[in-house]
């Protein structure tokens, strides 16, 4: 099966040589080819270039892109969207006046999350998340991470963890998992916190490791939820089972979370909507790529990640959704780059490299996805006709996509 696109009014993220991320300057630049052409073979980019070098017209599939704008489909690399029904009565009591830590004080937030997949059946969390993934799909989202997290018994962490690997199966996106036990202290440990990483460590861990169902570990690395030393424990104890740990760090308090993980070694730090000097300079000459998560910010009213701050130092930023019942309940890429020029003052170049190959890069999946590259994944979004890709972020709220192509297949 071939694809072939034509006329496209703008190709962008074309890179010839496989690019793993991008850092400080580098984004800055967004490649892009004007009136162009695009080649999908089977599930695979084959060929790319200027309309006038296309020799042939022949393929089993020729969509005219007259107009439109062709990307790398979006790779949110931070979410929670397998989850049992949702929280829309602590959005109401923090509109009359709560915080997220008053309610989460009260045994709400990821307890109620916890409490509500317990009581949900795994064919029943199945269907919930994929209706989630199905909509993310359509809003341009071709490869995705997703946390397990609010089960928080052994139980209840498979249950979530092995609806991500039916996802993974039926899916043609791309999907990571990620072990986040260390999310919140569950309700039966409450004066137990050892009692319950040694369940993490000695229970869980094996079991995951047994049945294959997580390539990252999490912990919520937050004053009230995991302290350095837990965190350096799970950290510890993933490693020893093959995961390779993605933080959740500095979303309230910096308190050196963010040195711990990059002397792990950690893939990425996620949050940093506190960030302290030491922090960038913990950041600087590592592989450890910060995350930021501008839907939760908005949502919960919070300070953005400084991303200016980031990317100024010359280091990598990574944009995702954080798609989660408590503090992000969306999933659309396309609001997380316009918040981000809106909000973090990105430029849509920045912001379409950090959702896109720096996204791929937060995930480990760079070499294969994130960019118009020969032989990456055909993972591609075209556009409605618009002005220029300046008009993507800046018609928020607006959906832009016309088509969108997983695998080479339009969904
Ligand atoms: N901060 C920790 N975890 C999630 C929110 C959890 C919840 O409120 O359910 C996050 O990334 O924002
Ligand atoms: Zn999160």
């Amino acid at each position: 099966m071939t694809t072939l696109i034509t006329n496209i009014k703008e190709l962008l993220q074309v890179r010839d040589t496989n690019v793993l991320k991008l850092s400080g300057e580098e984004m800055k630049t967004l490649p892009t080819i004007k009136n162009a052409f695009l080649l999908i073979k089977h599930d695979t980019i084959v060929e790319y270039g200027k309309m006038e070098e296309l020799t042939s017209l022949e393929a089993d599939q020729v969509i005219d892109a007259t107009g439109k704008i062709v990307l790398p489909t979006w790779c949110d690399s931070h979410t929670h969207i397998v989850y049992a029904g949702n929280r829309e009565q602590e959005f109401v009591d923090r509109i009359n006046g709560l915080s997220y830590e008053d309610i989460a004080n009260r045994g709400g937030g990821i307890l109620n999350s916890a409490e509500k997949l317990q009581n949900t059946s795994e064919d029943e969390l199945y269907e919930q998340s994929i209706h989630r993934l199905k909509h993310v799909m359509k809003l341009g989202t071709g490869a995705i991470e997703i946390k397990s997290g609010y089960g928080l018994t052994t139980d209840s962490e498979l249950k979530m963890l092995r609806v991500i690997k039916r996802i993974k199966k039926e899916f043609p996106v791309k999907v990571k998992a990620t072990f986040l036990g260390a999310h919140a202290l569950p309700k039966a440990y409450k004066e137990d916190k050892k009692g319950y990483l040694d369940l993490m460590i000695n229970e869980m861990l094996p079991k995951i490791k047994e049945e294959n169902l997580a390539h990252y570990v999490d912990v919520f690395c937050e004053k009230g939820y995991f302290d350095l030393e837990d965190t350096e424990r799970i950290i510890e104890a993933g490693k020893k089972h093959g995961l390779t740990p993605k933080i959740h760090v500095n979303q309230f308090n910096a308190f050196g979370g963010i040195a711990l993980s990059v002397k792990h070694g950690a893939l990425s730090v996620d949050h940093l909507e506190e960030l302290k000097d030491e922090d960038i300079e913990a950041l600087k000459g590592s592989k450890t790529i910060a995350v930021a998560l501008p839907s939760c910010s908005y949502f919960l009213s919070i300070p953005y990640t400084p991303a200016r701050k980031i990317i100024d130092a010359g280091l990598p930023l990574a944009l995702a959704t954080d798609y989660n019942p408590g503090s992000t309940p969306s999933g659309n890429m396309n609001f997380v780059v316009s918040t981000a020029c809106i909000k973090m003052k990105m430029t849509p170049e920045e912001a379409i490299n950090a959702a896109t190959i720096n996204g791929a890069y937060a995930m480990g999946i760079s070499n294969e996805y994130g960019s118009i590259t020969r032989g990456k994944k055909a993972n591609i979004i075209i556009t409605k006709p618009v002005p220029s890709y300046n008009y993507l972020p800046y018609s928020f709220g607006e959906n832009n996509i016309e088509t969108v192509i997983i695998n080479g297949e339009v969904i």
